[in-house]
């Protein structure tokens, strides 16, 4: 009997160890992460647990030097860093150290040229992209004169611009203020609205994990957890031992429980929270 394949996932991490040269311990170990196409990941970990080196692999950052990364199915290795680099758009978290032109222009016309485009074809994307973010009335600004939630977003323009299948983004809206914030996290939820792409976000920021399909959660190097959003921050368990905040429902139910109400372990959206108090309080008048 024919067995049918499994199709690959986008991203295949297997086996993953990696420790910098002058380090003295390896900062992964044997870590196994698959990503789905179109499915969002949210990465979170106390610092040091090893994301950014994960994140850095997956995009042929770091060589890796023990297991297998493939992105689309091609090997993440010297030899294919072009064709990874086209499927991977990464987004970094410091908005000033991402500005490379002179002006917005500047900007993602430098990030297209390292890929030998065609002026015209540049000059096409370079508005078609900025309009996304909602940055096209700033396409001759310089950096000076925009915010940390534009520049970000002129980032997201230049990640996005080659059409990658996965966007990487590394703690992207932690230096910014929440206008910023919210600026950014909303033109990220407009792009996968209308964009087949599966994002790979680490984050520090609850609310910004909520947003994901699933949260993987690391420690000291390995994936310890993994699982729906609310699942894994909801569990005070794991909040306590791996030091992460949890979400308001959790905290809620953690504050209702210390004066004896439990509420069912099923609630964990705010809309279930709202529509289960408010039936609790009806049923006492
Ligand atoms: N260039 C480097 N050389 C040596 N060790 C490094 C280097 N970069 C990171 N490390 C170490 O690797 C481990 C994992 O670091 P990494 O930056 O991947 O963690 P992280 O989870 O992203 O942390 P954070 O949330 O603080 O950004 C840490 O122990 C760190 O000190």
């Amino acid at each position: 009997m024919l067995r049918r394949k499994k199709p690959m996932a986008l991203v295949e991490v297997k086996d993953v160890t990696y420790q910098y040269p002058e380090a003295v311990k390896p900062s992964l170990e044997q870590v196994n992460l698959t990503i789905e196409p179109g499915e969002w990941v949210a990465l979170i970990g106390q610092n040091g647990s090893g994301k950014s080196t994960l994140a850095r692999l997956i995009d042929g950052l770091l060589p890796l030097t023990s297991g297998t990364i493939t992105v689309g199915g091609i090997p993440v290795d010297e030899q294919h860093l072009n064709a990874i680099h086209q499927q991977i758009g990464m987004v970094f978290q410091n908005p000033d150290n991402q500005f490379v032109g002179a002006t917005v222009a500047d900007d993602l016309a430098f990030g297209l040229e390292n890929h030998l485009l065609d002026r015209d074809v540049m000059q096409r994307l370079i508005p078609q992209w900025l309009k996304k973010v909602g940055m096209q009335k700033f396409v001759a600004s310089q950096p000076e004169q925009l915010s940390g939630g534009q520049k970000q977003r002129v980032a997201l323009a230049g990640a996005m611009v080659l059409s990658p299948q996965l966007l990487i983004l590394d703690e992207a809206t932690s230096m910014l203020d929440p206008v910023g914030r919210q600026e950014v996290m909303a033109t990220i939820t407009e792009l996968r609205r209308t964009q087949a792409l599966a994002i790979l976000s680490i984050t520090h920021d609850v609310n910004e994990a909520l947003l994901a399909d699933r949260v993987v959660l690391m420690d000291q190097g390995k994936v310890v957890a993994s699982g729906q959003p609310q699942v894994i921050l909801g569990d005070p368990a794991l909040a306590t031992q791996y030091q992460f905040d949890q979400p308001p429902v959790a905290q809620l139910k953690a504050a209702l429980a210390m004066h004896q109400i439990q509420v069912p372990t099923q609630i964990t959206t705010q809309g279930e929270m709202q529509t289960w108090l408010r039936r609790q309080f009806n049923s006492k008048r």
